[in-house]
């Protein structure tokens, strides 16, 4: 993918805020669902950094601009849109007013496309409520530039403000705090204010029928009326994570904690936009065993949105991080066997996405060189969970949670509001614990720039493994002549945790043959479990033992949910199984315009149609 024009310091953007930086972004949009586009204005506030600098430079994707306005002259300015390369977008350049002080006011007016890469429009008939239709964004890494011209770097932090008019009958949302709404007719406008700097991957707007119901002192759940009963009972839990959060990281300055619970074509387990946590209803389970995915969340308000990454080639600073946290908020609400259980399950995740990227993969660094690569490329779980075991490693070098945690204390105290890099991470840990002989062992170079596995595992307590390891190897090692040793008295008091471990560690093995699948279904009646993660396990299980009767279940659930965490494995699970591959890529191709952007363009490339 070709890099010509985007910064040296951010290799996923073309803006240069080290010259002519936005201070302020206001928002003044329609929604047009008949169109499926958002038009009207963005006003920029501006200020020159560099005195010589002539032009404003911003991210832009599939815009149309009509014009460009100097909003203290309101004469208009000239701009210049680069021919696009690939997904990345343009490069605008606006010229800066020839009067001012070094700061300037510039109003854009546009429209986006309506293939806007940030958003996804459902009709009616992909909602629960078949009735209204829904948009909702994502614009994590750099999506939000199809949806507004904009320094589309984490390095930038603005505060936000919008008006957004939208059919009346319909909820606005954003991640930003909400203020007076005004109805006229069958249009209404909804104001908000974001207060906190945030860097423009976090702005999230959600339009469509939703109800919301209290779950906390500063947290409502909202989602459409179909479900928001048992999103309410799902995350009862919510304040009582966030007090815990706070004990660990300091206090949450976002004001509120709303979570939406979107459509299953959402593309991941939750995303962290300030405000409003965005849900996929497959945390759904029924018994809150899933929750540990708002908890991710919540330690975002630290870990990413009040210290963030300054480009994405540091993303491991905002999922590790997070993972780490997160982990800490369940060791404090559960304990810390199942903190361990938690990172000791996980490994084995690791384990896949290193072996499937390749272990000498440069994408299996910590800190990567995203040069021509862009971020939805290379996502996975390696920052997430090298992260985590790089700061569970350097934790224990200096002594455990007790030296750790005031030193994690100090870190967010210091860099909140900022965006920082790993070399500033490891500048402050080293003057930390500069008395701390230990860390001259720590091999950062290895940790940061190594490919692989990580170089130190920590030693887990893997107590909660003991039983599942014991009934798996009863399980595995079965002689299919005799009785099965493993009957439902043994799991039934099995944890979800402990379930999920259970199957993940089956499904590592040697496919198992048709008896003891079968058997298997008997046991935990799979075709009536709710818990995602026990289902995908499942049918990944009988695809790897190429067992003909998952794969049209596997199918169903893959063209009803989108969370890329299930449907990319599960895409790649058939088309490796030569005798299913051509109904993979026909489902697939039925099915990809309903699909998250971010969806089909990575499954499109598993399934080898695009490269
Ligand atoms: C080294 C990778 C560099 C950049 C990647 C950054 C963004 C990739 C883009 O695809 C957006 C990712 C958004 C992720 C949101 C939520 C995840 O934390 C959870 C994903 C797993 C799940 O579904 O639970
Ligand atoms: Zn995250």
């Amino acid at each position: 993918m070709g890099a010509e024009g985007l910064s040296p310091r951010d290799p996923s953007s073309y803006s240069r805020p080290e010259d002519v930086a936005v201070t302020n972004i206001f928002l003044n949009l329609t929604v047009d669902f008949d169109k499926k586009i958002l038009h009207g204005n963005v006003d920029l506030d501006v200020s020159k950094i560099n005195k010589n600098a002539t032009e404003l430079i911003l991210d832009a994707k599939d815009l149309k601009i009509s014009k460009v306005i100097d909003d203290n002259t309101k004469q208009e300015l000239k701009f210049v849109i680069s021919q696009p390369q690939e997904e990345f977008g343009s490069k605008l350049s606006v010229e800066l007013p020839k009067q001012g002080n070094d700061t300037y006011k510039i109003s854009i007016f546009y429209e986006n496309s309506p293939n806007a890469s940030g958003l996804q429009w459902l009709t009616p008939e992909q909602t629960a409520g078949k009735k209204h239709p829904y948009l909702f964004s994502q614009f994590q890494a750099i999506h939000a530039r199809s949806v507004l011209p904009c320094q589309d770097t984490p390095e930038v932090k603005t505060k936000y403000q919008a008006t957004i008019s939208a059919p009346s009958n319909l909820t606005v949302l954003m991640s930003a705090i909400p203020s007076k709404t005004e109805v006229s007719g069958a249009f209404k406008r909804s104001h908000f204010s974001q207060d906190v700097p945030m860097p423009a991957y976090l702005i999230a707007i959600a339009v469509g029928a939703l109800e919301s119901r209290k779950i906390g002192p500063r947290s409502h759940v909202w989602a459409e009326k179909e479900i928001i009963e048992d999103c309410a009972y799902e995350f009862a839990e919510t304040e009582h994570q966030l007090k815990t959060a706070e004990e660990i990281c300091g206090p949450y300055v976002w004001g509120i904690y709303d979570l939406l619970v979107l459509p299953p074509s959402f593309a991941f387990g939750g995303m962290e936009n300030p405000c409003l946590t965005f849900v996929t209803p497959t945390l759904l389970a029924g018994d809150r065993s899933l929750a540990n995915v708002v908890a991710h969340e919540i330690a975002h308000s630290w870990t990413g949105n009040l210290i963030t990454n300054r480009n994405f080639e540091h993303f491991w600073l905002n999922e590790g991080f997070t993972v780490f946290v997160e982990r800490k908020i369940k060791a404090r609400l559960t304990s810390p066997a199942h903190q361990d259980f938690d990172a000791y399950c996980r490994l084995s995740e690791l384990k896949e996405a290193v072996k499937l990227l390749g272990e000498n993969s440069p994408l299996t660094k910590l800190v990567v060189d995203l040069k021509g690569v862009h971020p939805d490329d290379a996502f996975s779980v390696v920052p997430y969970e090298k992260g985590q075991t790089f700061l569970r490693y350097l934790e224990e070098v200096v002594g455990g949670p007790a030296q750790f945690e005031p030193f994690l204390r100090e870190y967010f105290n210091t860099f909140k509001y900022k965006s920082i890099d790993t070399n500033d991470f490891k500048s402050f840990f080293e003057k930390y614990f500069a008395n701390k002989a230990a860390i001259k062992s720590v091999d950062w170079n290895t940790w940061l720039y190594g490919t692989g596995m990580p170089p130190v595992i920590p030693n887990y307590n893997t107590s909660l493994a003991t039983n599942c390891d014991k009934l798996m190897k009863q399980f595995v090692e079965w002689d299919e002549k005799a009785a099965c040793p493993v009957e439902t008295t043994h799991i039934k008091n099995l944890g979800a945790d402990e379930i999920i471990y259970l199957l993940q560690e089956i499904w590592s093995g040697k496919p198992l043959s048709i008896p003891k699948l079968e058997q298997l279904d008997k046991l935990f009646e799979f075709s009536k479990v709710k818990n995602s993660e026990v289902k995908f396990r499942w049918l990944r299980i009988g695809l790897k033992a190429h067992w003909m009767k998952s794969v049209e279940p596997t199918l169903k659930w893959i063209n009803e949910v989108g969370r890329m965490k299930f449907v990319r494995p599960l895409y790649r699970d058939l088309y490796a199984w030569e005798e299913v591959r051509s109904k993979a890529i026909e489902n697939f191709k039925l099915n990809k315009n309903s699909m998250m952007h971010v969806v089909a363009y990575t499954v499109s490339k598993d399934l080898h149609l695009t490269s």
